[in-house]
């Protein structure tokens, strides 16, 4: 028989009911037996929902209150003393380790602030882990009442025998890092770590787990010889305790592992191992063959990362060329990741048009998909004829849907020519004549576009949902707001002006609600990082721009603007990344249509008077590929062409800014060189200016605004430490290239700090500004 397994599920709940239990338990709201329960409750309902469906591998350990990753810090006893010297009741110390620890100043004791644990993207996804962060000497240490161990038994007790899934020593320690000012190399430390999972892994056979899910996601990264070669003596050292401890199944996910597969192989004592054959079936053959004689292969088919219904027919092939060569009792149809990141249900979505409704499945739709496609490969495809025949159905009718093909962006895409990708001048022409027409001193000032959305903002942008105000009453409003942040500019003496982004409710989801061939959600979020959601919308179809969808806002805001107003978009791969992105065409071919899209607006704003525009792609860089090579090449090359695509419609004397917010583009500068834009802000106040040095090495030649401070806390940089800062800048980039600008938009600061750190930015810029005037 074939059995289905997921996993790993979202733990949200059905209406972000854990986010709302843990932010109410740490404003105080709610008691800590509260939101324990809580957990226990949505625990039960998430294995319940499996077991109804038909699974029959449902994982127990992929709660978590906060991340995963977290939770085995904890589990193995790694806190940093900096937590644990504190001694608080276990959750509090992880959520301390997550969110970080604040306590005023009492009289009995001093104040207390110490920062969170480093927290950074899980692989390529939206998910945010937090990093273990290890000492030198580090020692572990089983916790008291492991996690795993007492949920495996809850779901015991409710009568189900779950999977218990956890994180693996080699990638526990590989998405590690040494602690700061500390040595270790954090795989040094496997053979201190792997005695605690015998101990972790002898428990639960001891509470009657037979199988266990250890995640081996770093498998499909390229990995230094230290890490590849931790795998097999881990891995023999655990099969070595035989029936003491549950059948492992080590799962990768998100690429491929072909080029690790003798990490694993040949390994009989391992149980079985699960791939990803959704982002690579290529795979499959390879590793079917490398497979010993007894192991059994869990097929990852269902997408654990997008929310497109599974195509039954396409699926049960793949599948079906698995048992042919494994046998039926090998082979174990899954999840191509954990369900972590897909919505909760397709249930919560009252809105949506019934045909393209039809077109997705979320987390609880994709567990009866896992169901249906285990049970027509065991009993074959009449037990589930009407099933399948439905998903045929649904199939044809997204391939043939009018919404999904548009044959005049189809005819616009093939009629793209090389001259598009290329601005009409190389940069010095055009900077020459934007100087002419721009007049910009030295160290030019700017912001990265947006200005605080204030309550205000929020209410009325709300009213107009509701129909509470009209659409001109909300224009109205939005042109005062875009007055008062001129004002506001016009008082800072900065020297290109944005119009602030009021009224942008989310940098994605704003273009994708004017472009055709999205479609959004009410209820559809996925976790980002602890108790943070996000909702992205969905691209259903071929995309285009039925009409300006920013040039009334940016001309206004020019046509009041005594000095350069900056024309403000977000960049193509960046409504690809932040978006569900479709599965029937390539995301070039995506990225190309956003592109074409833009395009007409960056045309449109420059005749509206715009003579300024920043396209911004802060994902360009997560939407990497894993692994070094051509794929990776590949990405690079369209990503950057969609770019380029994007933004040279336009004249010389016309700047093109672009804006990232992190610093590590060492190891793709070539791709940023490549982007040909004027000028670049990128983030950078918390990292070495070192990390400029890549400017001067490769000759940069056009303008750069490294971040002078951090927008993510309220803190307020004094001009000394800008001056600081700028003076380091200076080392690495010359004078006339230098922007002096923040690190990110400034949406989520108050009026208060934000001008008081920009009046220190633009006196330091002035400081400059004159040092040089005399000097020169
Ligand atoms: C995440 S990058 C944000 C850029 C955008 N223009 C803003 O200022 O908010
Ligand atoms: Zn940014």
């Amino acid at each position: 028989m074939v059995q289905s397994a997921v996993l790993g599920f979202p733990r949200m709940g059905v209406n972000r009911d854990l986010k709302k239990a843990t932010e109410a338990y740490w404003g105080g709201k709610i008691s800590q037996k509260d939101l324990l329960a809580e957990g226990k409750r949505l625990r039960q309902e998430h294995w319940k929902i499996q077991k109804q469906s038909g699974i029959d591998i449902i994982p127990s350990n992929d709660f978590s209150f906060y991340d995963q990753v977290l939770d085995h810090i904890q589990l193995f006893g790694a806190i940093p003393e900096k937590y644990s010297k504190y001694k608080l009741d276990p959750i509090d110390e992880f959520f301390a380790m997550g969110r970080g620890l604040q306590k005023p100043q009492t009289p009995e004791a001093a104040a207390v602030d110490v920062p969170a644990l480093e927290m950074v993207k899980w692989f390529d996804s939206n998910y945010h882990y937090v990093k273990p962060t290890l000492q030198d000497g580090q020692e572990f240490k089983l916790a008291a009442n492991p996690k795993p161990v007492v949920e495996f038994l809850e779901a015991k007790e409710a009568g189900i025998i779950t999977r218990p899934v956890l994180v693996g020593p080699v990638s526990f320690l590989a998405l590690g890092k040494a602690d700061r000012g500390q040595n270790v190399v954090p795989i040094s430390l496997l053979h201190k770590l792997l005695p605690v999972y015998e101990e972790l892994l002898a428990k639960l056979k001891e509470a009657g787990a037979e199988t266990v899910q250890i995640d081996e996601p770093c498998l499909v990264f390229d990995l230094p010889p230290k890490v590849k070669n931790a795998f097999k003596p881990a891995y023999e050292k655990l099969a070595s305790l035989g029936s003491k401890i549950p059948q492992v199944v080590v799962a990768t996910y998100f690429g491929d592992i072909v080029h690790n597969l003798d990490c694993l192989t040949p390994m009989s004592s391992l149980y079985g191992i699960h791939i990803d054959v959704v982002r690579h079936p290529e795979q499959l053959e390879t590793v079917m063959g490398a497979l010993g004689p007894q192991q059994v292969l869990s097929v990852g088919i269902v997408d654990g990362r997008n929310i497109w219904k599974t195509n039954f027919k396409r699926a049960i092939e793949t599948v079906v060329k698995a048992i042919q060569k494994l046998g039926r009792d090998r082979v174990i149809v899954a999840s191509s990741s954990s369900l972590l990141h897909t919505p909760h249900t397709l249930e919560s979505e009252k809105k949506l048009d019934s045909e393209v409704r039809d077109w997705f499945s979320f987390a609880v739709e994709k567990t009866k998909e896992l169901a249906i496609i285990a049970k027509a490969v065991t009993q074959g495809p009449a037990s589930v004829r009407e099933e399948l025949d439905a998903n045929a159905k649904s199939m044809e009718s997204r391939a043939t849907s009018k919404r999904t093909n548009d044959p005049k962006v189809k005819e616009r895409q093939s009629k793209i020519t090389e001259d598009m990708f290329n601005r009409r001048s190389p940069f010095p022409t055009r900077i020459a004549q934007q100087q002419e027409l721009l007049h910009l001193p030295m160290f030019p000032t700017t912001t990265i576009g947006s200005f605080p959305q204030t309550k205000e903002i929020r209410v009325q942008r709300n009213k107009l949902t509701k129909g509470e105000i009209t659409e001109k009453e909300y224009e109205q409003f939005i042109e005062k707001e875009i007055q008062e942040v001129v004002k506001i500019q016009d008082e800072l003496e900065l020297d290109v002006y944005v119009h602030g982004e009021p009224e942008r409710n989310d940098m994605v989801q704003y273009f994708g609600e004017r472009l055709t061939g999205y479609e959004f959600t009410t209820h559809a979020w996925v976790q980002s990082y602890g108790s943070r959601c996000v909702r992205p919308p969905i691209i259903v179809g071929d995309i285009s721009r039925p009409a300006p969808m920013t040039v009334k806002e940016s001309k206004y805001a020019a046509s009041i603007s005594k000095k350069p107003m900056k024309g403000m978009l977000t960049g193509p791969i960046t409504c690809l990344r932040w978006s569900y992105p479709r599965d029937d065409i390539h995301q070039e071919v995506q990225a190309q249509q956003l592109a074409l899209a833009l395009r007409d607006e960056v045309v449109d704003l420059e005749a509206a008077g715009v003579y300024v525009i920043q396209v911004d792609e802060p994902a360009l860089r997560e939407g990497l590929p894993l692994r070094q090579g051509l794929e990776r090449e590949n990405y690079l090359s369209w990503a950057v062409k969609s770019f380029r695509l994007s933004v040279s419609g336009v004249k010389d004397s016309t700047q093109i800014h672009s804006h990232f917010c992190y610093s590590e583009f060492q190891d793709f500068f070539q791709a940023i060189a490549a982007l040909d834009a004027d000028v670049l802000s990128i983030e950078n106040s918390k990292s070495d200016a070192k990390l400029l040095k890549v400017f001067v090495d490769e000759a940069y030649p056009r303008h750069i605004g490294p971040g002078v401070y951090d927008i993510h806390s309220p803190r307020i940089p004094s001009e000394e430490e800008i001056k600081d800062r700028i003076q380091e800048m200076l080392q690495y980039l010359s004078p006339d290239q230098l922007w002096i600008d923040p690190d990110c938009g400034l949406k989520t600061r108050q009026w208060k700090e934000t001008k008081a750190a920009l009046i220190n930015m633009v006196n330091a810029a002035k400081f400059y500004r004159q040092k040089y005037a005399k000097s020169s």
